[in-house]
């Protein structure tokens, strides 16, 4: 590469600059812990802290967003994926100056020279800066001091995404035999395009998940085995994610996470928990993400590279590369949102302060969805920081080990006040207990700020250490906890948790804060289900103690008195009874009023002082605790199950587009929740075959009539949505639509009584597809089924087989959440699922479904 011999010097312009750290310090002035915040907040003799990377500014959705960085970082397959999810398009600036010149970069540095290369290289990128304010996705590999100040300019108002990658893949792609030249190109960009950048993004290579060791775990600690379309996939997962972190929200359209607790944050819930991971042990792997992860609601990283010496353990360049990683890597493996929490020593000098301010404004160029800043700091330095944030949430975080105050020194409501004043959106107190009483001494502070007049922000206040477990299992929101049972406290954390998530559950229900409660699937034959096996291992994971059985009656009104059984905590809902279980609902959810069927029913303790069911965060309040049932809400998880299939099973090339086609066969109950999970992906045309006609017609009128309805809200208000009943089989695929690439076969895969199993197979020509797409096969009593085998032989040309396997335990989480208020753990279900499975004849399929096995993934879909 051209670009590696020359010096940096050479390549920026340093007067315009690269922020340096070095030479930037400055005396400070530091409260320290038994000050009043208040007064102290005022004492600040030094200029105020300027962030290095400057204001994130709010963008518009449709701002041009420019991706920068090495070559090798994957800057373009990036862009591909934002393109159809933003709906923007690609400008590879490359690509603009040859067509401007006729001849690439290279070439034209051969023939003209550096300068004349650099000055019309500016000139282009200019131009498409210029040309193209929105609507954009500018990829730019360029390093020039002209093409830094453009860049710099352009990010005053548009995101300027500078993608990093580990050293390994950067120096595979360039080729570079010698490891410390690619150390030195990789310094050297990172200061230069982090003098330019607003935000930066670390692509997370998949060039290591290749080096499995014996236990099927990369080096990161992840489940590997990942089938390439997977890959990928989870890269674009990762980069949408975090586009729509930086975007207002719902910019990037379907991609919202349709799981019932995914709009609710932590800090809105009750008892939630936060995981606290040193950040050394995810940047080498050690991590035991799966169990780890079971039942938290949030990430923290723990950053304590400062040292109160003076030195940073790795500089603060060295440290900013560490987090941006450690943020990559358990955005990839979790869709958990993030803490980062850099902790401050207890006595730090000027130096180590203008680091931790540094790192704060680098942090925020992440977009974690929550950070942490030092309350102690002045309020000039931490309003800086905080008016630079774009979403992420600040948390103003108050904890010292030595020179301890008690629960009722007013310092305590001081450190509030204190970040209620400088904005933050939570405030995190921990103290080290230093006795038992302390535990209840604690009570009383939380009553007092919630007694404040100005009281508006959540608090997370509990003592730590070994004493003051039992007030961090009572703290509400957020509470740090440790990845398994501590024997030993991890010296590098402090505060470091002292109890598990689960333990913190398991004291919820022994001190009757939360009832163990009875869930159960209802249908007519519910013998075979899975659902129990799966519900259970997931509530004994989490620690709660609720039991689910299956329970097969005639009719509904057979279950009446479980339902009304006052530790009744939900039912999943089996054939046949998904229809006619919304006549015994006060309330239906808008999605299963659009689908015409249920199959979850959550029982209801308290109404609204109108007489109506609570919603959102208020109606999981009421769940995990026993009394009479005054009404019942029915809520469809079919449909979020089978959307979840398809965003799975839809490879980054088969993304939706407006000419996309969903083929569906069947037109009875999950028919309906698979057309309705194809409107909520985007699927503006929508082919089905069923052997009865009529039926599929009337599937259509339902839809068609619900679209025109103005008042409801569950769907696009579209009426662009093609609609195309298939009487024969036999017909040829009408020339004027594209071939299917999302396709759902809803008809059982298994005979009825003496009806034989239908055997499905699609007519070969309409698998035509050119890059494939998902065939689902919903049910799962049979896994050999004439239309998956048609979908594993074209794995080839990009078709993805998913089935009733993989749809179970997507439906059962939402499910889940909907019964516990609790995350459901994922992989647990997902597990779960694959090693009970039986199938027709009662045969387990263990060995065929290995490989299923170990590419499990925690994350959402
Ligand atoms: O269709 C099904 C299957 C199921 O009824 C079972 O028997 O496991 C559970 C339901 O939640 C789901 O909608």
């Amino acid at each position: 590469m051209a670009g590696v011999k020359r010096s940096l010097a050479a390549m920026m312009n340093l007067s315009e600059g690269p922020v340096s750290v070095e030479g930037r310090l400055r005396p400070y002035a530091f409260i320290n812990s038994s000050s009043d915040a208040s007064e102290v907040t005022s004492r600040t003799p030094t200029p105020p802290f300027t962030p290095s990377r400057g204001k994130i500014p709010n963008f518009s959705s449709d701002a041009s967003l420019a991706l920068v960085g090495l070559r090798g970082s994957g800057k373009s397959t990036l862009a591909i994926m934002a393109a159809s999810a933003l709906k923007k398009r690609v400008i590879n600036v490359e690509v603009a100056f040859q067509s401007v010149t006729g001849s690439s970069s290279s070439s034209f540095k051969q023939i003209n020279g550096n300068a004349e290369c650099h000055r019309k290289q500016a000139e282009v990128l200019q131009d498409i800066i210029e040309q193209n304010p929105t609507g954009c996705i500018i990829v730019c590999p360029w390093m020039e001091r002209k093409i830094q100040s453009l860049l710099r300019q352009f990010s005053a108002t548009n995101p300027v995404i500078h993608v990093i990658r580990d050293i390994d893949a950067i120096q595979s792609h360039l080729k570079l035999n010698d490891r410390t030249k690619a150390h030195n190109l990789m310094k050297m960009s990172n200061i230069f395009y982090r003098s330019c950048t607003n935000l930066e993004f670390f692509n997370v290579s998949e060039i290591r998940e290749t080096t499995l060791d014996g236990n099927g775990m990369n080096d990161r600690g992840f489940a590997t085995n990942t089938p390439p379309y997977l890959a990928l996939k989870q890269a674009e997962r990762h980069f949408l994610k975090f586009l729509s972190l930086i975007y207002p929200a719902g910019t990037i359209p379907f991609f919202e996470s349709a799981f019932p607790l995914a709009s609710i944050a932590p800090e809105d819930r009750q008892f939630t928990y936060c995981l606290s991971v040193h950040i050394q042990d995810i940047l080498s792997g050690s991590q035991d993400w799966e169990t780890s992860i079971v039942g938290v609601d949030a990430v923290q990283i723990f950053v304590n590279n400062l040292t109160t010496a003076g030195d940073l353990l790795d500089g603060v360049d060295g440290l900013a590369n560490k987090i941006t990683e450690a943020i990559g890597i358990v955005r990839r493996s979790t869709m958990l949102p993030i803490l980062l929490h850099i902790k401050l020593p207890e006595v730090p000098n000027s130096r180590v302060v203008r680091s931790y301010l540094d790192l704060l404004s680098h942090t925020l160029s992440l977009a974690p969805e929550m950070l942490t800043v030092d309350l102690r700091l002045d309020q000039s330095d931490l309003s800086s920081i905080i008016s630079a944030k774009s979403r992420s949430k600040i948390v103003g975080n108050y904890f010292v080990s030595t020179d301890i105050q008690s629960w009722e020194s007013s310092t305590w409501t001081s450190w509030y006040q204190k970040a209620c004043q400088l904005g933050c959106d939570m405030v995190r107190l921990v103290r080290q207990a230093t006795t038992m009483e302390d535990n209840f001494v604690i009570s009383r502070f939380k009553s007092k700020i919630s007694s404040l007049k100005t009281h508006k922000l959540p608090l997370i206040a509990y003592n730590s250490g070994h004493l003051g477990r039992h007030s961090a299992c009572f703290n509400q929101i957020l509470t740090l906890v440790a990845p398994s049972p501590v024997i030993q406290a991890d010296e590098r954390c402090a505060p470091y948790p002292y109890i598990t998530a689960k333990e913190a559950t398991n004291a919820l229900y022994a001190s009757f804060v939360y009832d163990a409660m009875k869930l159960y699937v209802f249908g007519a034959n519910v013998g075979y289900s899975m659902s129990p096996a799966m519900h259970n291992a997931a509530l004994s994971s989490c620690g709660i103690p609720h039991h689910y059985e299956p329970y097969s009656a005639e009719s509904l009104k057979a279950v009446e008195n479980l339902i009304y059984d006052p530790n009744f905590g939900g039912a999943s809902i089996g054939l046949p009874f998904k229809v006619e279980v919304t006549t015994l609902t006060k309330y239906l959810s808008p999605h299963a009023r659009a689908i015409g069927a249920a199959n979850t029913l959550i029982p209801i303790r308290q109404l609204k002082s109108d007489g109506t069911i609570p919603t959102g965060s208020a109606l999981l309040a009421g769940v995990n605790r026993a009394g009479p049932v005054l009404a019942l809400y029915g809520e469809n998880t079919d449909w979020i199950g089978i959307r979840a299939c398809i965003r799975r099973g839809l490879s980054p090339a088969n993304a939706v587009r407006l000419a996309t086609w969903g083929f569906i066969i069947g037109a009875g109950g999950m028919a309906r929740a698979a057309v309705y999970a194809m409107l909520q992906v985007g699927i503006k045309n929508i082919a089905i075959y069923n052997r009865t006609t009529e039926n599929a017609e009337k599937l259509v009128s339902h839809f068609q009539q619900l679209l025109r309805e103005t008042e409801q809200t569950s769907l696009p208000n579209d009426q662009e949505i093609k609609f195309h009943i298939f009487t024969s089989l036999d017909q040829p695929w009408p020339s004027e639509y594209r071939y299917p690439s999302v396709i759902i076969s809803c008809i059982p895969t298994h005979p009825i009584g003496n009806t034989p199993s239908p055997e499905f197979r699609m007519p070969d020509a309409w698998l035509g597809h050119q890059t494939g797409g998902v065939i689902i096969e919903l049910g799962y009593k049979t896994l050999n089924t004439p239309l998956l085998k048609q979908a594993r032989d074209g794995a080839s040309r990009g078709w993805v087989a998913m089935d009733g396997l993989d749809l179970l335990p997507e439906q059962g989480c939402a499910q889940f959440e909907l019964f516990t208020g609790r995350r459901a753990p994922r992989r647990v279900m997902r597990r779960e699922i694959l090693e009970n499975y039986r199938d027709e004849h009662g045969k387990s399929h263990l060995e065929e479904l290995q490989h299923r096995l170990q590419s499990i993934v925690e994350q959402d879909s």
